[in-house]
């Protein structure tokens, strides 16, 4: 893959801890971004649809696709496959896009190996550990074992914040929702993806 081309924006952080709804808040604020679409074998919830959520495939066509290489990246998280196709991340990159991933831990250090010179990396966390079960629980999507899992599971996700660039505690959305556009014009200046010319003559007229 061509590494002088595109920037890659990740967030990881525990289930239920934001990552969905702050993407959502911030996507008005980012120009010209490529959201990576994640591979799943795990079911979709409710609302949830294929092809824009997820790609949902079952663990046979999964097996499949990374017997084919077909994955940048891919890890099993809380007991489910989940992967990154490599096709549309390499044509976005092309496409000179910043490419931002909800990726869990793992999914982060093979990215950060293969791509390291493009890749602006943010931990996305709650205040607390009763905080995030609080939320997983309203969330209302999933049974009390799958919360329990992914309670169980944050525990060990937060020791590898370290590794990642930035750090957003998600207490007031509104206030991480401004510090991940911040991350994310850092994430295109780091890469020099952004338009000079078009700068220069917006300073120029206002
Ligand atoms: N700053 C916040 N204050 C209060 N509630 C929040 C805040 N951010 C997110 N939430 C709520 O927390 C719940 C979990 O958020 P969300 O689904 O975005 O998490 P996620 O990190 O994407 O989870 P997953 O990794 O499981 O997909 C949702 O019900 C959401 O509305
Ligand atoms: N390594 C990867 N992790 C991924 C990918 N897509 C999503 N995820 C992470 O999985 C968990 C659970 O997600 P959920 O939607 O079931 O709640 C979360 O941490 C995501 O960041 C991927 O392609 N690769």
């Amino acid at each position: 893959m061509n590494e002088k081309k595109g920037a890659i924006l990740i967030l990881s952080g525990p289930s239920g801890c934001g990552k969905s709804t702050l993407l959502k808040e911030v996507y008005k604020d980012i120009a010209d971004y490529y959201f990576s679409i994640s591979t799943t074998t795990r079911d979709p919830r409710v609302g949830e649809k294929d092809g824009v959520d997820y790609f949902f495939v079952t663990k046979e066509e999964f097996e499949k696709d990374i017997e084919n290489g077909d994955f940048l990246e891919y890890a099993k998280v809380h007991d489910n496959y989940y992967g990154t196709s490599l096709k549309p991340i390499k044509k976005a990159l092309e496409d000179e896009k910043l490419v931002i991933f909800d990726i869990d831990v793992q999914g982060h250090e093979i990215v950060r190996k293969k791509l390291d010179s493009i890749v602006t990396s943010v931990f996305i966390t709650t205040p607390s550990l009763k905080v995030l079960e609080s939320r997983l629980n309203s969330r209302n999507t999933d049974s009390k074992e799958i919360i329990e899992k992914r309670i169980k599971n944050a525990k060990g996700e937060v020791e590898y914040f370290q590794n990642y660039d930035y750090l957003i505690i998600n207490d007031n959305l509104e206030i991480a929702a401004k510090q991940l556009v911040c991350i994310a014009n850092i994430a295109r200046i780091k890469s020099k993806l952004f338009d000079k010319s078009k700068i220069i003559s917006t300073w120029l007229e206002n």
